[in-house]
């Protein structure tokens, strides 16, 4: 079959697949979970996962399923609230997802992620490494944003991203987005001139497309955030398919030859560093480090390491680990980086070579692998 149908293809081929579903596919309009929904949806989980495949599973709606529970008539807007209705929430979405695969015989595992989890070098690892042994074991992961613990500063907010990064972590060959609209329109789905678009190939089939029409009132990310996540994902080398939930078990389907449904987007053949593409996905920084015109040429141009001699300056009150923005001399963002070393031992280090500093501090601000260029 010619080029538009790869990524379908890709799709029913997968030997890795994650799917995200969002708040808008899981919950009544009353507000609460809806059980039938949600066992229907994992009835096309899991015959994807008994017929050979490893499904992750990344499912929003544990805000959602918390507001009958607390009281809540509709999803709060501060995020305190927001957090208390995720941790009552996420328990009963768990619990359903577990009652739901055992149907099939199939062990659920929660997986909560929050960006520094995933970001910092050592706790990457470990979230990777965990997620591997889960797939050996025949586990589903059903995963979600860490919600109660995370701040507004370091949040995904949208598990559309949260779905992309995920699909790269586990090396995925495919990503489904499941959504209440059955594809991507060339504008608000609910005109009547609206068309839907059954192949996006590259960034240019997106142009005049409207995106602006809001969401569902449950759902925090509306068309914007799935776009994001395609575009995230398929720079990455990993196909994705949006489609209607209710069209589940076709999207899933393992027969590349049946009805086509949703939106595909065609992939780049390209796949990232795993931990770097997290840095400059995810990642927020912590503070900046300015570079002059000689570090920039190093770090940037030759893939050297940062000195401190090529430093002019830096702000924020970041620690040894943490991500900084690093900036040429006037002052845009070029790179993103692990620093290391902590902002106050910056301070002295500034402008210095190597040879002058004592010997604990002997070492580079942003190492050569620890740097990703904007
Ligand atoms: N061009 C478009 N094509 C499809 N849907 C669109 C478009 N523009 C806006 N939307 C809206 O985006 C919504 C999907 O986002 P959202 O409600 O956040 O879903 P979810 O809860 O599944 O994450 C659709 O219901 C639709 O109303
Ligand atoms: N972590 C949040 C996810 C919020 C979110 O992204 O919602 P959606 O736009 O429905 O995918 C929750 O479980 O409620």
């Amino acid at each position: 079959m010619a080029g538009p149908n790869l990524a379908r293809r890709a799709v029913a081929a997968a030997k890795v697949i994650v799917v995200k579903v969002g708040s808008s596919s899981l919950t009544t309009s009353a507000g609460g979970l809806d059980r039938a929904r949600l066992d229907g949806l994992v009835d096309a989980l899991a015959a994807r996962q008994l017929a050979g495949s490893h499904v992750v599973l990344v499912s929003s709606g544990a805000i959602a399923a918390g507001l009958a529970p607390l009281g809540l008539r509709r999803r709060p807007k501060d995020l305190a609230t927001q957090q208390a209705s995720a941790s009552v929430g996420q328990l009963l979405l768990i619990e359903q997802y577990a009652g739901s695969f055992s149907r099939f015989g199939l062990t659920v595992g929660q997986v909560l992620l929050t960006t520094d989890d995933v970001v910092r070098r050592s706790h990457y690892r470990n979230a990777q490494r965990t997620m591997s042994k889960l797939l050996q074991f025949g586990v589903v992961p059903v995963v979600n944003e860490n919600d109660t613990v995370a701040t507004q500063e370091i949040r995904f907010g949208d598990n559309d991203k949260l779905a992309a990064l995920v699909a790269h972590l586990v090396g995925a060959d495919a990503l489904v987005l499941l959504s209440d609209v059955d594809g991507l329109y060339t504008g608000d789905p609910r005109l009547p001139g609206s068309l839907k678009v059954s192949t996006v190939q590259t960034a240019t089939d997106l142009e005049g497309i409207d995106i602006g029409a809001a969401g569902s009132d449950v759902g925090t990310g509306g068309m914007a955030s799935k776009l994001t996540a395609a575009t995230t994902a398929t720079g990455a080398g990993i196909p994705v398919l949006l489609a209607s939930a209710s069209d589940a078990a076709l999207a899933l389907s393992t027969e590349s030859a049946g009805p086509v449904v949703g939106t595909a987007f065609e992939s780049a053949p390209r796949r990232t560093n795993a931990r770097l593409f997290w840095l400059r996905h995810a990642a927020t920084s912590a503070g900046t480090i300015s570079l002059d015109a000689g570090a920039v040429a190093a770090v940037i141009g030759r893939r050297k390491s940062l000195l401190p001699a090529g430093i002019t300056g830096h702000a924020g009150d970041f620690e040894a680990g943490d991500v900084v923005d690093l900036l040429d001399p006037a002052g845009a963002i070029v790179a993103r980086g692990f620093v290391g070393h902590d902002a106050c031992e910056l301070v002295a280090m500034i402008g210095r070579t190597l040879a002058d500093l004592p010997v604990e501090q002997r070492h580079e601000v942003v190492h050569a692998d620890d740097v990703v260029a904007i």
